[in-house]
């Protein structure tokens, strides 16, 4: 084990700077005792302790950094802090809000910047700044001033109009830093914010960050791996391995804890070389290592720098190239750290106690449901622009099931009965594929590894995603339903009476399949295969069944599973509304869609919660 690392295990690594002492501001996040256990996935593994026993601070208007190697447990604690993963155990404070009691009240004081994907991905990236803002509670002529402003700020004026999911990775993490911007939070959760950057907008993002933090006092969380640029901004840092935090304190404080040396660089000139013996009586002032041919380090003790650097001029004389003194950098020290992976002590219980927040959690008005609810409405409608290719084949479709019913039936149009078919068909077919596939699509594209972004970046609650949801899947029907509707009475004279029940039924149709279609989103991994082979066979029932081929010539099985299909009991209740009926047949098909709706929806709550853990 090397001597730094010796020095930082046998050090009180993990006791945090003492806390908020006279001038010091009160801090912005606090961390007690936090575990999060990841139950076992199976039989023979393991429950995961990916945060053993947190506990510290980060006190307001600071730029605190989280580092570790991969799986340290560092976005565990970012997904916790987000009120996005309950914690097993321990107590998180964001400002006074207490995490674990009013996750979502945590989640609005935060602009989050994901390690993944983005949220808004089908919007050009003026509409995402602005729909974002307006999110997160911003005023109309706010929210486009300031996109408008960041745009400017983050260089991103060439891609305003661009849509975000057609952007290079590294724009598009540039948009989504401008997203975590918007609204001027007071509290920034940044992960890895420069990955994928080239170094001129990783200058950038870092220059920006420090810029908030002096001007503005905006205090920022940072999840980075990339130590060598993080040291340039962050003010104090922790370093996390296998879920516990083995150092904490200032750049300069982690230095000093892993021994405070300094570096001997010694470089020998072309040709010349250290024989073993003078390897062996240089290391008896340090640990000596070759970096390259002709390039030694000496690790010291400060105090023996000195003598140290003299005895080696004497010692090599002509042969010394140059002789450097220098500090470790924090990357040195890092993996110095991460390379032993220390088994360290939990943490003291020396951190003053949290404060009390204060009572009552502060819920969401109205006004933010109906404002989370338009712009996700419109993020969905302006969706279909990029679905096009799906739309025309859904348009196609839908009249060739008109043509095909038709032909089949023998009657034309004229034939009152074959109309009501197709138009329960056609609205069927648009509320099953729309509903079920196109969210599934989309809740599993917007998923990253099992969680949904807009969830994670976004202060919306579950009611107004979902809602959102819905609601452009019902108006996407529509056309579907009024077009044969339309046709049979402008071309043939076809009037077909229409029960008002139709505005329960239709919704009550796009909420339960847009709800399975959620779970279906979240559960499913590779959905593009699963999409187009559901959608075949689901295209093949609802056109063949129940609307062309009559029930009673399936075979039994046949029969029974087109019973217990919501599209079967959907058809056969729209097309008793659309014929005004409202018989105890249509009470009954309508109780088994609501039964449905709120089994499946009761299921995707559960199921999906924020993040799938
Ligand atoms: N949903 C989950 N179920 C079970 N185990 C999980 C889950 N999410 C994370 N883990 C485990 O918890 C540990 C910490 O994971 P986490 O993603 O928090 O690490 P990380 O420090 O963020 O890693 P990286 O730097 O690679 O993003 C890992 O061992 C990981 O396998």
């Amino acid at each position: 084990m090397s001597a730094i690392a010796e020095e930082a295990r046998s050090r009180p690594t993990q006791a945090p700077t003492p806390l908020p002492s006279a001038g010091l501001a009160p801090p912005a996040v606090v961390v007690r005792e936090l575990v999060k256990r990841y139950p076992a996935r199976g039989a023979r593994q393991e429950p995961v302790v990916a945060n053993d026993r947190l506990s510290f601070d980060i006190r307001r208007g600071e730029i605190f950094g989280l580092l570790g190697p991969n799986g340290a447990g560092k976005t565990t604690l970012v997904m916790q802090l987000m009120g996005l993963l309950p914690p097993t155990s321990g107590h998180l404070q964001l400002e006074h809000v207490d995490v674990v009691r009013d996750p979502q009240a945590a989640k609005e004081l935060i602009g989050f910047l994901p390690q993944g994907g983005l949220a808004l991905n089908y919007v050009e990236v003026e509409r995402a700044l602005h729909y974002t803002g307006r999110l997160r509670g911003q005023g109309e002529q706010d929210a486009i001033l300031q996109a408008k402003q960041l745009i400017e700020e983050l260089g991103l004026g060439d891609y305003r109009n661009q849509f975000v999911n057609l952007l290079s990775g590294g724009m598009a993490r540039l948009v989504g830093f401008g997203m975590a911007l918007m609204g001027r939070p007071r509290l920034l959760v940044l992960d890895e914010p420069t990955n994928e950057l080239d170094p001129h907008r990783r200058r950038l993002v870092w220059d920006y960050i420090q810029r908030l933090n002096r001007e503005q006092g905006v205090t920022c969380l940072l999840v980075t791996h990339n130590v060598l640029e993080a040291e340039q901004v962050i003010q104090r840092l922790a370093v996390m391995d296998k879920g516990r935090i083995i150092a904490l304190g200032t750049p300069e404080e982690i230095k000093h804890q892993a021994g405070g040396r300094l570096r001997l660089e010694l470089q020998l000139k072309e040709d010349a070389r250290l024989t073993a013996e003078e390897q062996e009586r240089l290391a008896a002032y340090g640990a000596l290592s070759e970096v390259r041919p002709q390039h030694y380090r000496l690790q010291l003790a400060p105090e023996r720098s000195g003598p140290t650097s003299a005895a080696v001029l004497q010692e090599l004389g002509e042969r010394v190239e140059s002789l450097r003194l220098a500090r470790p950098s924090l990357e040195e020290v890092y993996l110095e750290l991460d390379r032993t992976r220390a088994e360290t002590p939990a943490a003291p219980e020396s951190l003053p106690p949290v404060p009390a927040p204060p009572p009552g959690p502060t819920t969401p008005s109205w006004r933010r449901f109906a404002v989370a609810l338009k712009y996700l409405f419109l993020e969905h409608l302006l969706e279909v622009r990029h679905t096009w290719v799906w739309n025309t084949v859904f348009s196609i479709l839908m009249p060739v099931a008109m043509v095909f019913g038709l032909s089949r039936i023998g009657s034309g149009l004229e034939d009152r009965t074959s109309l009501l078919y197709i138009v329960s068909g056609a609205a069927v077919f648009s509320v099953a594929t729309e509903g079920l596939l196109t969210t599934a699509q989309r809740v599993g594209l917007m998923r990253q590894d099992g969680r949904l972004i807009y969830y994670a970046s976004l202060p919306i609650n579950q009611s107004s995603f979902v809602s959102s949801i819905i609601l452009s899947r019902v108006l996407i029907i529509f056309p579907g339903i009024l077009t044969p509707i339309l046709a049979g009475w402008l071309l043939y004279g076809i009037r077909l009476e229409i029960s008002p029940w139709l505005a329960v039924l239709v919704p009550l149709s796009a909420l339960s399949f847009s709800a399975l279609g959620m779970a279906l989103g979240s559960l499913i991994r590779d959905l593009d295969l699963v999409v187009t082979i559901t959608n075949a066979i689901i295209s093949v029932l609802l056109l063949a069944a129940p609307v062309f081929i009559p029930m009673e010539s399936l075979p039994r099985p046949l029969q029974l599973l087109g019973q217990v299909l919501p599209p079967t009991y959907a058809a056969e209740a729209l097309r008793l509304a659309l014929d005004g009926q409202t018989g105890s047949r249509f009470l009954l098909d309508v109780a088994v869609l609501a039964v449905v709706t709120a089994l499946s929806f009761v299921g995707v709550s559960r199921w999906m919660r924020w993040r799938l853990d």
